[in-house]
Order: C-alpha cells, then sequence, then structure tokens
C-alpha cells in the first residue's frame, strides 16, 4: 500500500463519523484532500453537509466538486473538523501547517465539538519536532519577532534553524496575509510550554502546535487503520 492509498484509508474511516446534517470543518492537505474527495461522492448520492473550509485551496476543491461550503461566520459552531497532520504524538499533540493553513485550521477546530486527524503512519512520531515547526508570524517586524522566538526557544533549551517560508515568487504569504517560520527543534519535549511562550510574542499570529485539540486520530498502515485516542 503506498501513501496515497494509506491517506484513503484513514479518510473512509473518519468519514464512518460524519453524519447527515453535520456542519463540518473541511482540513488542508493531501490526506484532508482524499477525504473532501470522499465526502463528495457521498453528497453526490444524497448525503447532506455543511462544510466550512479551512484555506482557499481546500474551499477551491470543494466548489470544483460539488460539497456545500459556508463561511464560519454563517456557521460558527461546527459539529466536526476532519483534518492531516504534519506529526501526531501518542498523547495526540499535533504539528500542523506543511501547508500553511494553520490559522484558519487552527480556528476551525476550535469551533468544533471534535476535531479528527488523518494520517498516514509516517506522521506518527514518539515526540514532536522532527518535522519543522510552522509559526505564522505578522510581517511587520519580522526581525524582531524572530529574535524573539530564537529567545523563548533558548530559555527553553531549543536551537535550531529558522527559516523563512518561501514560494517561487518571494515570501510564502499564508490565506490571511502573513508570513511563516519554520523552525527546526529537532525535538520538542514540553509542547505545552513552547505553545504558551510562542502564544506570548505579539509578532506570532499562530503556530502549528495543536494541544488538546484533536479528540480521535486515524492513522492508516499498510494493515488499514486504525484509531487513537485522547485520554482526557
Ligand atoms: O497547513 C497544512 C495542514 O496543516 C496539513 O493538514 C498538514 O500539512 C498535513 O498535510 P498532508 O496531509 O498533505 O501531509
Amino acid at each position: 500500500m503506498d501513501a496515497r492509498e494509506m491517506k484513503i484509508k484513514a479518510a473512509e474511516a473518519a468519514l464512518a463519523h460524519v453524519e447527515d446534517g453535520m456542519r463540518l470543518g473541511i482540513g488542508t492537505g493531501s490526506t484532508a484532500e482524499e477525504f473532501v474527495r470522499l465526502l463528495a461522492e457521498k453528497v453526490a448520492g444524497g448525503f447532506r453537509v455543511e462544510g466550512v473550509p479551512t484555506s482557499e485551496r481546500t474551499a477551491r476543491l470543494c466548489v470544483e466538486l460539488g460539497v456545500p461550503l459556508k463561511s464560519l461566520d454563517e456557521l460558527p459552531a461546527l459539529d466536526l473538523t476532519v483534518d492531516g497532520a504534519d506529526e501526531v504524538d501518542p498523547a495526540l499533540r499535533l504539528i500542523k501547517g506543511g501547508g500553511g493553513a494553520l490559522l484558519r485550521e487552527k480556528i476551525v477546530a476550535a469551533a468544533s465539538e471534535r476535531m479528527i486527524v488523518i494520517a498516514d503512519e509516517s506522521k506518527l512520531v514518539d515526540t514532536l519536532g522532527a518535522y519543522a515547526l510552522p509559526i505564522e508570524v505578522n510581517p511587520f517586524g519580522l526581525v524582531s519577532t524572530r529574535m524573539a522566538i530564537e529567545k523563548v526557544a533558548a530559555r527553553l533549551g531549543l536551537s535550531g534553524e529558522l527559516s523563512l517560508r518561501q514560494s517561487g515568487d518571494g515570501e510564502f504569504t499564508t490565506d490571511g496575509g502573513h508570513h511563516i517560520i519554520d523552525a527546526s527543534f529537532g525535538r520538542i519535549p514540553d509542547a505545552e510550554a513552547l505553545s504558551s511562550e510562542l502564544n506570548s510574542i505579539p509578532g506570532v499570529v499562530e503556530h502549528g502546535l495543536f494541544i488538546n485539540m484533536a479528540a480521535l486520530a486515524i492513522i492508516a498502515g499498510p494493515a488499514g487503520a486504525r484509531t487513537l485516542q485522547a485520554n482526557r
């Protein structure tokens, strides 16, 4: 089974949690897109959902495939969000934002009763941090913000390259008009402490640590999909 097939398996298992009439947060990335494709097939067969997309990219795919969409302002309280992740640890702490959608993803997940994460087994790690942590920053005062990130990281015994994400024609810009600093800390032993320190920096808009947000993770490997539950 290749990585795409595993993503489809995880997406199929997540679809079993979606009930007719649900208000659904719809994630971003290649795994979430497999979920959108499967959801669109069900919608074509008469299943009713209203989706709130977590990115312009997801919105475009939903429109193309006929998944009905609303804005988060029209549907401010959602039943369920299904989204991918860059890393998942056994406590269902996540690193997200590899596709740059972390801010809207976090807002949508926080507005949802439940979040289910779907991933292939390459995303499951013992400790977060091998994947560079995406930190969304305001373009104003970027150098100061970067220095502040280095300072809080050092206080927590973390170091590593902070690189400003680029796209073809310059700095990568998120749907919200911000930039992303990818922080290669290597290993983040205390994700909760890093999360709250980063939240205290004014130029940091949001970061890709999702803590106490996912209720379930559906992880697919060659033998099929298994479900991990958050212990809280
Ligand atoms: O910003 C992007 C999101 O957080 C994605 O959910 C994450 O990067 C995982 O994407 P993929 O399913 O393509 O690995």
